[in-house]
C-alpha cells in the first residue's frame, strides 16, 4: 500500500517528534514496535504512568528494577532513552554483525577486505588464492584446501567513519567497533549460522550479483527472521559477467518478501564495473589504489543522473511504505532530505520493515568500504536490541536485559571450540561487565565458574584482554559448560533461550580401523559432540555399533577427516544410512498385562489404554504437507488403579520405545499414548514391570495401528546452464522427485524440487557428469513423507533379517 492510500486508511502511526542531534537519533532509532527475542512477541507501548515514573527514576538500575517487575513495562526507547551518556556513546559505536549468504557468494573475500581496510590484516590473501596463504577467516586447513568455509569465525575491527555533524554539517571521523562472525553457506553446517545470528545484532546478506535469491539465500532469511536480525544487503560480484543488481533487489522484495530498495546504483557493470553512485547524498564513489584502498568521491556522472533520480525516487516511495516520516513527507509532496533518508533507512531496518541494497565486487576490491559505512549508519547498536532472559527467581517471568556495564552480569556461550590451550567458550556479554578472575554462575548446572582468561578473538589469533562491556563479544578459556549455557554474576538466577538446533538427517557407522586408535576416537567424538550439536552420536543397542548423524554427507566426511587430521585416527564407515522415522495411522485400544509370578520376587503390571496419532499430525500445513507432531504421553488414572510412581515409570517406558521404532529401530514420530486403567499387585509390582509392561504394550499396539515408514524429503535446489535442463529434468524424473519451481534466467535455470534423501546418494557425481562439471545443487531437509511402499517392505524385511541374525548369534 503506498502513503497515500495509508494516510486514507487511517493506518499510519504517530511517531515520536524529531529533535536535532544525537538526541533524536537516540529518540528515532528504534521503534516502539521493536521486536522481542524471546517468543518474537512484540512489547507493549509503556502506560503513562509507568512512563511518569520511570521519567522520575531514571538511573539504569531502575530501568532494571522495573523491567524485573513488569517487563512488559518499557520500550527499549525508554532503556536507550535513560542510559548513561558516557555508557551509550561507547555503545552508539558497536556493532555486533554477521555475514551470511548462499555458498560462494563472496562471505570470506569480503571479510577478508573488511579486515584489510580496517587495518586488521596487512595484506589480501584469497580464498584458493594462487599464494596458497588463504584467508584469513578460514583457518582450518581443510577450509582452505576445500575453499569452503566450514566453521564460523569471529573477529573485531575497528572502521573510522566519515560523518556529517547533524548540526553544523561539519565532517567528522567516528571510530566504530565492529564485532564480526563470517559463517559457512553450505547447509551442512547450519548450525554456525544458528548460533551466529543467535547472538548478533544485525547482518549482512550477501547476494552475488548474477544470480541474485538464491536457494540458500531462503534458509538464511529464515533464519535472520527466526532471531529477529536486521539487515544489510550487499550485492557482490558486481564484476563478473551477468551482473545485475536488480535481479537481486526484485528477488529480496518478490522472493523473500522484505521491502528492499537499492541505495546506490553501480557505476559500469561486470568488466566495466567502476564504482557506485550514493543516492542517498548523490555522489560518486570509486574505490582506487592497487587495493581499492583509497576511496574518492566526486559528482555523480551526467550519464547517470537521470537513472539516479529515478532509483533515489523508488528508494523514498519504498520508504513511505515502512515509515510513516516518509509517508508524511511524501503526503506533503515534500522531498525528505539526505538526514531524513538515513533516519528512515535505520529506523525501518532495525525495525525489520526494511533492507538497504548496497552493491560492489570483493574481489575486485570494489565498493566494500561504503558497505562497511551502511553498517555503522543502518545496523543497530547493541542497546537497540531487546533481549529477554527468563528469571527461575520468578516463576520463569520474562526479564528484560539491558546493556549497561554496571549492572550484574548476564552472558550467554554461544560457541565452543577446543583450542590448543583448552577449551574455548565464545560468550556474548548481554548485560554487565565479564572481568578476568570473575566467579560467574552457569544457570543451567548451578556451578560456580572463576574466568581465568579473557580473549577477543581474530580468527585462529587472540588477543588477551582484562574485561569484556555490555554488548560485547568475547571468548574464554578454561569454563567448563555446554553450549547455550547462560552465565550470571551471583544469584541472578536468569537463563536465555537457546538457538534452534535442527535434527541431523543422515548417519553412518563408524569405527576405528585398530584397536590401539581407540581412545583416540571416543576423544574426537566427545570433542565434536560438544562444539558442534547436529553432530550426534549413538551406540546402536541391537548391532552395538556407533553411530555418527549429521546434517549431510560432507557434514559427515568432514568429522571423519577431522579425526585422521587432527587426532591421527583412520577410521572404517559404514554405508550412509538414512534417518528414517516410523508412526502410526490409526487408534488401537490395547490393555496388557505382564505377569510373571513364578516362585520368588514376581513381576506384576498391567497397562489399559490406547495409542493413536498425535493431535498435531492429523492437520496438513497449506502446502499439503503433514506435519508430524511429537509424541506425547498422558496418564488419565481415575481412582489410583496406578500409582504416580508407577505411572512415572510408563511414561519412562513409553519414551524408551519413541527412541526404537518397532519397524525399522528409527525414532518414532507423532504418536501418543494414553494410559486410563490398570492394575498393580501388592508385592508384585514395582517401576521395573510397568516401564516394561508399557514398552510391549507400546510394540503391539504400534504394530495393530498402521504402521509407517517415513522419510525425510529434502528441498533441492538445482542451478545449471540453460543447455542441461533437459538433463537435469531427466535425473530428477529419475528418483521421483517433485518439481515445485523453474526459473530460467538468460544463461542459468534453477529446479527446486522435493526428493526424497535416499534417492539423492550419489547424486552430485551424475549432476557433474550430466552438465559436463557446471551444474551445483544445494539439499536441504524440508518435512518427512510416507516411504513409498515396496521401500517400506523392503525396509521392514531387512530389518527382520538382521534382527533374526542377531538373535541367532
Ligand atoms: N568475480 C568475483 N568472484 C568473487 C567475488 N567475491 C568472491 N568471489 C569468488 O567466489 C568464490 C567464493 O568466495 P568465498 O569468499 O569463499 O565465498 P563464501 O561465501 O565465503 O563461501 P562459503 O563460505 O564456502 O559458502 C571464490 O572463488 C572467490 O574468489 C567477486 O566480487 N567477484
Amino acid at each position: 500500500m503506498r502513503a497515500s492510500a495509508l494516510a486514507r486508511s487511517g493506518l499510519l502511526r504517530v511517531v515520536l517528534p524529531r529533535s536535532n542531534g544525537e538526541l533524536a537519533a537516540r529518540r528515532t532509532i528504534v521503534s516502539t514496535s521493536l521486536p522481542v527475542r524471546l517468543n518474537h512477541q512484540r512489547i507493549a507501548a509503556p502506560s503513562v504512568h509507568l512512563q511518569r515514573r520511570w521519567q522520575a527514576t531514571s538511573t539504569a538500575a531502575k530501568v532494571q528494577e522495573a523491567a524485573v517487575h513488569d517487563p512488559n513495562a518499557l520500550t527499549q526507547q525508554a532503556i536507550v532513552d535513560n542510559l548513561d551518556p558516557v555508557e551509550f556513546a561507547r555503545l552508539d559505536k558497536v556493532r555486533n554483525i554477521g555475514i551470511a549468504a548462499h555458498i560462494d557468494s563472496g562471505k570470506t573475500t569480503a571479510t577478508e577486505r573488511v579486515l584489510f581496510y580496517t587495518g586488521r590484516v596487512k595484506d589480501i590473501h584469497e580464498v584458493r588464492g594462487r599464494d596458497g596463504v588463504g584467508a584469513k577467516m578460514d583457518s582450518m586447513d581443510l577450509e582452505r584446501e576445500k575453499g569452503i568455509t566450514i566453521q564460523s569465525a569471529a573477529t573485531f575491527c575497528d572502521w573510522i567513519k566519515k560523518n556529517p555533524d547533524p548540526v553544523t554539517g561539519e565532517m567528522k571521523e567516528d571510530k566504530y567497533h565492529i564485532n564480526l562472525i563470517d559463517t559457512p553457506g553450505h547447509i551442512d553446517f547450519t548450525i554456525e549460522v544458528e548460533r551466529a545470528l543467535r547472538v548478533l545484532d544485525g547482518a549482512v546478506m550477501i547476494l552475488c550479483a548474477v544470480s541474485g535469491v538464491q536457494s540458500q539465500t531462503i534458509t538464511v532469511d529464515r533464519q535472520m527472521r527466526r532471531y529477529n536480525v536486521p539487515r544489510i544487503s550487499f550485492v557482490n560480484k558486481m564484476d563478473r559477467a551477468g551482473a545485475n543488481p536488480w535481479k537481486a533487489v526484485d528477488g529480496i522484495n518478490n522472493k523473500l518478501r522484505i521491502p528492499a530498495a537499492a541505495i546506490q546504483i553501480p557505476i559500469g557493470a561486470e568488466d566495466e564495473f567502476k564504482g557506485v553512485v550514493d543516492l542517498i547524498r548523490m555522489k560518486a564513489i570509486y574505490c582506487e589504489g592497487t587495493k581499492g584502498e583509497v576511496v574518492r568521491e566526486d559528482d555523480c556522472p551526467a550519464d547517470l543522473r537521470d537513472f539516479a533520480q529515478e532509483k533515489r525516487r523508488l528508494l523514498i516511495e519504498t520508504l513511505a511504505d515502512v515509515d510513516e516520516e516518509i509517508a508524511n513527507a511524501f503526503l506533503d509532496e515534500r522531498t525528505p532530505s539526505p538526514q531524513e533518508i538515513k533516519d528512515a533507512i535505520r529506523r525501518s531496518t532495525i525495525g525489520l520493515k526494511f533492507t538497504p541494497v548496497v552493491m560492489g565486487s570483493a574481489l575486485a576490491d570494489q565498493c566494500v568500504q561504503p558497505m562497511l559505512d551502511a553498517v555503522c549508519d543502518y545496523l543497530p547498536n547493541p542497546s537497540q536490541i531487546e533481549n529477554l532472559a527468563l528469571d527461575r527467581k520468578r516463576a520463569e517471568a520474562p526479564v528484560k536485559l539491558v546493556s549497561y556495564s554496571d549492572l550484574p552480569f548476564v552472558g550467554l556461550a554461544f560457541k565452543l571450540e577446543e583450542s590448543n590451550f583448552g577449551q574455548l567458550t565464545y560468550v556474548r556479554v548481554y548485560q554487565g561487565k565479564l572481568r578476568k578472575g570473575q566467579t560467574v554462575y552457569n544457570a543451567r548446572s548451578g556451578q560456580k565458574v572463576k574466568i581465568p582468561r579473557i580473549v577477543r578473538m581474530h580468527s585462529d589469533d587472540m588477543e588477551e584482554v582484562q574485561e569484556i562491556g555490555a554488548g560485547e563479544i568475547c571468548a574464554v578459556f578454561g569454563v567448563d559448560c555446554a553450549s547455550g549455557d547462560t552465565f550470571t554474576e551471583g544469584g541472578l538466577g536468569y537463563s536465555m533461550s537457546s538457538m534452534f538446533v535442527p535434527d541431523p538427517v543422515i548417519s553412518l557407522s563408524i569405527k576405528p580401523k585398530m584397536t590401539k586408535d581407540t581412545p583416540n576416537f571416543s576423544k574426537a567424538i566427545a570433542r565434536f559432540q560438544r562444539e558442534d550439536p547436529t553432530f550426534r552420536v549413538h551406540v546402536d543397542t541391537e548391532s552395538g555399533e556407533s553411530i555418527i548423524s549429521g546434517m549431510g554427507e560432507l557434514h559427515l566426511s568432514i568429522y571423519v577427516e577431522r579425526m585422521k587430521r587432527e587426532y591421527k585416527v583412520e577410521v572404517i564407515t559404514g554405508q550412509p544410512q538414512v534417518a528414517y522415522r516410523e508412526t502410526i495411522q490409526s487408534k488401537v485400544q490395547f490393555d496388557h498385562l505382564l505377569k510373571k509370578q513364578t516362585g520368588g520376587a514376581g513381576d506384576y503390571a498391567r497397562v489399559i489404554g490406547w495409542m493413536e496419532p498425535t493431535a498435531q499430525s492429523a492437520p496438513t500445513d497449506p502446502s499439503g504437507k503433514v506435519v508430524y507432531g511429537d509424541n506425547h504421553f498422558e496418564q488419565q488414572i481415575t481412582g489410583g488403579t496406578i500409582d504416580e510412581k508407577y505411572l512415572f515409570a510408563c511414561d519412562k517406558g513409553f519414551q524408551a520405545s519413541c527412541q526404537t521404532g518397532p519397524l525399522l529401530g528409527h525414532r518414532v514420530l507423532g504418536t501418543s499414548m494414553v494410559i486410563n486403567d490398570g492394575a498393580t499387585h501388592m508385592t508384585d509390582s514395582s517401576e521395573h514391570a510397568f516401564k516394561n509392561a508399557t514398552m510391549q504394550a507400546f510394540r503391539k499396539a504400534f504394530i495393530a495401528a498402521q504402521p509407517q515408514v517415513l522419510e525425510p524429503l529434502m528441498k533441492t535446489t538445482i542451478t545449471a546452464p540453460n543447455e542441461f535442463q533437459g538433463n537435469v529434468v531427466g535425473l530428477l524424473n529419475k528418483r521421483s522427485a517433485v518439481i515445485s519451481d523453474t526459473e530460467t534466467g538468460a544463461e542459468d535455470f534453477t529446479v527446486t524440487a522435493d526428493c526424497s534423501l535416499n534417492a539423492m546418494f550419489g547424486f552430485s557425481s551424475q549432476l557433474r557428469a550430466a552438465t559436463q562439471g557446471k551444474g551445483e545443487f544445494t539439499m536441504e531437509f524440508s518435512h518427512y513423507a510416507p516411504a513409498p511402499m515396496q521401500l517400506q517392505k523392503e525396509l521392514i524385511a531387512k530389518a527382520e533379517k538382521e534382527r533374526a541374525e542377531r538373535n541367532k548369534k
